[in-house]
């Protein structure tokens, strides 16, 4: 396939109420959107890297800079490229996962466009509409994050993830179940805010019978992560740490989760993310489909992903209006806790262009 060129785009989202968590609180979202465009067709990508390098080593403006000064480059100077030649055109470069997943999305997008074959299909989706669950964020009291879940279960969500931090952990996790009900699927989200000292106070987290804790520790600390499942009865699931199908198997091999949350941008596109989902499966390890404010692009990939058979836990693939009042696309609506998978070539949505247009802030064009 030849890409006659390659467009970023910045677009501002704002958030419908912020959204804070152990790292920091989002007000907008402001995603870096990669569009490649040929002849025939053309193909988006979303970069799931926030404003600062807080929830990993990876910022949106640190990706422009790697896309447009190294990643764009390599992907067009064959002159033609295929989704699967992407990674290996760009592994000289180190790291930045998340811009090259945005590219590797875009150039995968537009060859299944052509194609005319849904993301999910060729990914090996085996569902056509998968659960999902909702992430609560932090919230300055008991009583405001008790209305904010009931909010959520009123509209149908079945599972629900609290964002925890030391000093708001046991307090809001117990008020939760004990106010909602131990039918609940409840799980708690630490993103690495704890260490080994800890690991005593997150083990009071057991009597609540949580679905997993999700990464209590620094994304580096595989062994921290082995000691809190030694100790305690909550499964242990790994987000930041799992960057690619290696690390995932060093995670299994020392024992250090029980889960595995796969988010697409943070391992460095699908083909990667299908990969460790694959690792998994032959492990007896359930994956889910983790989040990351996508925009309705991001949020139609993501579902497409988390149809395969081994995504067998509600993903944080919520509906748009819980973080936007307008999306880039046709909003994505949860029904009884399940959305739909898209069915269109590719990942089956295209951007409303008047909102596209209204909600870019910035925009480059890049050719070889
Ligand atoms: O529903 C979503 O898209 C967000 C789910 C969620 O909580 N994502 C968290 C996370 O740590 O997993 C996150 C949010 C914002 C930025 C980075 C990470």
């Amino acid at each position: 396939m030849k890409i006659t060129g390659i467009e970023l785009r910045l677009v501002d989202l704002p958030l419908v109420t912020p959204f804070q968590t152990s790292f920091g609180v989002e007000l907008s979202r402001h995603a870096l959107l990669v569009r490649a465009a040929t002849d025939d067709a053309e193909g988006w990508g979303e970069c799931v890297a926030i404003d600062d390098p807080v929830y990993s080593s990876e910022y949106a403006g640190g990706a422009i800079d790697v896309l447009k000064r190294f990643l764009i480059p390599a992907v067009l100077a064959p002159g033609r490229v295929t989704a699967a030649g992407v990674a290996p055109l760009v592994d000289k470069f180190k790291g930045h996962r998340m811009a090259k997943a945005a590219l590797e999305t875009a150039v995968l997008d537009a060859e299944l466009r052509i194609a005319g074959l849904p993301l999910s299909g060729y990914l090996g989706g085996v569902r056509p509409a998968v659960p999902v669950g909702v992430s609560v964020g932090i919230t300055d009291t008991i009583e405001k994050l008790l209305d904010n879940v009931q909010g959520y279960l009123d509209e149908g969500y079945g599972r629900i993830k609290l964002k925890i931090q030391p000093g708001w952990d046991l307090e809001p996790t117990r008020a939760v179940r004990e106010h909602f009900g131990d039918d609940l699927m409840l799980q708690v989200d630490a993103n690495t805010a704890y260490g080994p000292a800890d690991l005593p106070h997150l083990v009071k987290l057991d009597p609540f019978d949580l679905l997993l804790i999700e990464q209590p520790f620094d994304e580096e600390d595989l062994r921290t992560h082995t000691r809190l499942r030694e100790m305690s009865t909550t499964p242990v699931c790994l987000d930041e740490s799992i960057l690619s199908a290696r690390s995932t198997v060093d995670a299994l091999a020392i024992g250090a989760c029980d889960i595995v949350n796969i988010k697409p941008g943070r391992v460095g596109g699908f083909l990667e993310a299908r990969r460790i989902h694959d690792v998994c499966v032959a492990h007896g390890v359930p994956v889910w489909c983790g989040g990351m404010l996508e925009t309705g692009l991001g949020r139609a990939a993501n579902l497409a992903l988390a149809a395969l058979p081994g995504f067998t836990l509600p993903g944080d693939i919520s509906s748009s209006a819980r973080y936007f009042d307008r999306d880039l696309t046709e909003p994505f609506v949860a029904e009884g806790g399940m959305m739909a998978v898209p069915t269109g070539p590719g990942i089956g949505i295209d951007p409303d262009p008047q909102a596209l247009s209204e909600l870019t802030t910035w925009s480059e064009w890049v050719t070889a």
